[in-house]
């Protein structure tokens, strides 16, 4: 099996760095310092338990790669379509391409209609170049619960301990061939890779811990721990991981999750990954965490008193840092 992972920076370098450690036939799609480092130095992955270096191929050119049998997309949102035009090369007709990022999927209403009423995800694929040269068909989506952050060139620390996990489940509602093929290829690098048939749910359920981190530590420059150690930042938190449970019920996901503990489980010292966009003036991922969920509460009607709050302002401080367009967002804020 060959495994190619796209954008192997916090998350794809730490998988990477597992799968080459396994003797997995892995190759790594990265660029600028990141790549020299990895082709000069090795890929180094650090865990509070463990602290090793691989040196799996590495490239900036699909073409030089060939095609795979798993894809692995592990950029922020925004850098996806940009992906997306030049993975060809990486691509036969059983590929399977997984989806390994934040927030609402992209192929989130394929084929999907709870009620009968398709949520408006053109937010997430305006120029709908993920579904024309991708298409839900081969798209697999992954969950992530693993905290990670490249803090050099080639250098990639985790700050968890144990518990990392990965969720795995295909686009198409009820097909599983393409899942069961990555589950295989992922299995024996000390990876807990977990399928799961409605991947929506998993994804909403992680979206309840990103949509109160993400936007308070940019807003505060911590990270939740510190952030949510304030009683007042905490109930902030549980408001806005309570707006997500009503939005995630009235699209047909009844989740069984308290915001009070939900506001509590971050207990590592990891900077969310929105943050550290923020910090480097890269693209925040506020469209696909945040503004499609007031996409998916104008839908129904629902109020968004406390995302309606917070997000000006997260908007207006991503745009001070250049980490978020200056024209005004597609649904407003
Ligand atoms: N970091 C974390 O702890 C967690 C992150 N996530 C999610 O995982 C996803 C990935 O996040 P994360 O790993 O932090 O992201 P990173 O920014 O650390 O890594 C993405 C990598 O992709 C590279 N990249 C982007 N576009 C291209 C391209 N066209 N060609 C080559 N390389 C490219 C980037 O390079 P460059 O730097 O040059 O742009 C970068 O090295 C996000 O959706 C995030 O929300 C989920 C859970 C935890
Ligand atoms: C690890 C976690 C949950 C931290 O908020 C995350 O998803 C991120 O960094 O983006």
């Amino acid at each position: 099996m060959q495994i190619c992972i796209f954008g192997a920076g916090a998350v794809g370098g730490y998988l990477a760095a597992r799968l080459a450690r396994a003797g997995k036939n892995v190759s790594l799609i990265a660029r600028g310092a990141h790549l020299q480092a990895i082709r000069s130095q090795g890929l180094r992955l650090q865990t509070p338990a463990e602290d090793f270096v691989v040196h799996p191929t590495a490239s900036d050119d699909p073409a030089a790669l060939g095609p795979q049998d798993v894809v692995i997309l592990s950029a922020k949102t925004p850098a996806l379509p940009g992906i997306a035009r030049s993975i060809a090369p990486l691509i036969h007709p059983e590929t399977a391409l997984v989806f390994a990022v934040n927030g609402i999927f992209w192929f989130y209403a394929h084929g999907f209609r709870p009620g009968g009423l398709g949520p408006d995800t053109r937010r997430l694929d305006p120029d709908q170049t993920l579904e024309n040269l991708i298409g839900a068909d081969k798209a697999l989506g992954m969950v992530i619960y693993s905290p990670n952050t490249v803090v050099a060139p080639g250098h990639v620390q985790n700050a968890r301990a144990q518990g990392d996990r990965f969720i795995l489940g295909e686009a198409r509602q009820g097909a599983k061939a393409r899942a069961l093929k990555v589950a295989s290829a992922l299995a024996g690098a000390e990876l807990d890779v977990r399928m799961d048939p409605d991947i929506r749910r998993a994804m909403w359920t992680k979206l309840t811990l990103n949509v109160a981190s993400s936007p308070i530590c940019c807003l505060t420059g911590q990270t939740a721990k510190a952030a949510f150690a304030n009683p007042e930042i905490r109930c902030l938190a549980q408001g806005l991981i309570t707006e997500t449970l009503a939005i995630a019920r009235a699209h047909g996901f009844e989740l069984d999750i308290d915001p009070e503990q939900q506001s509590s489980a971050e207990k590592t010292d990891h900077k969310p990954s929105m943050l550290q966009d923020l910090e480097l003036g890269r693209p925040m991922e506020i469209d696909s965490q945040l503004l499609i969920l007031k996409d998916f509460a104008r839908q129904l009607d629902q109020p968004t008193p406390t995302l309606d709050i917070i997000l000006p302002l997260l908007v207006q401080r991503a745009r001070q840092a250049g980490a978020y367009p200056l024209e005004p967002e597609m649904a407003g804020t």
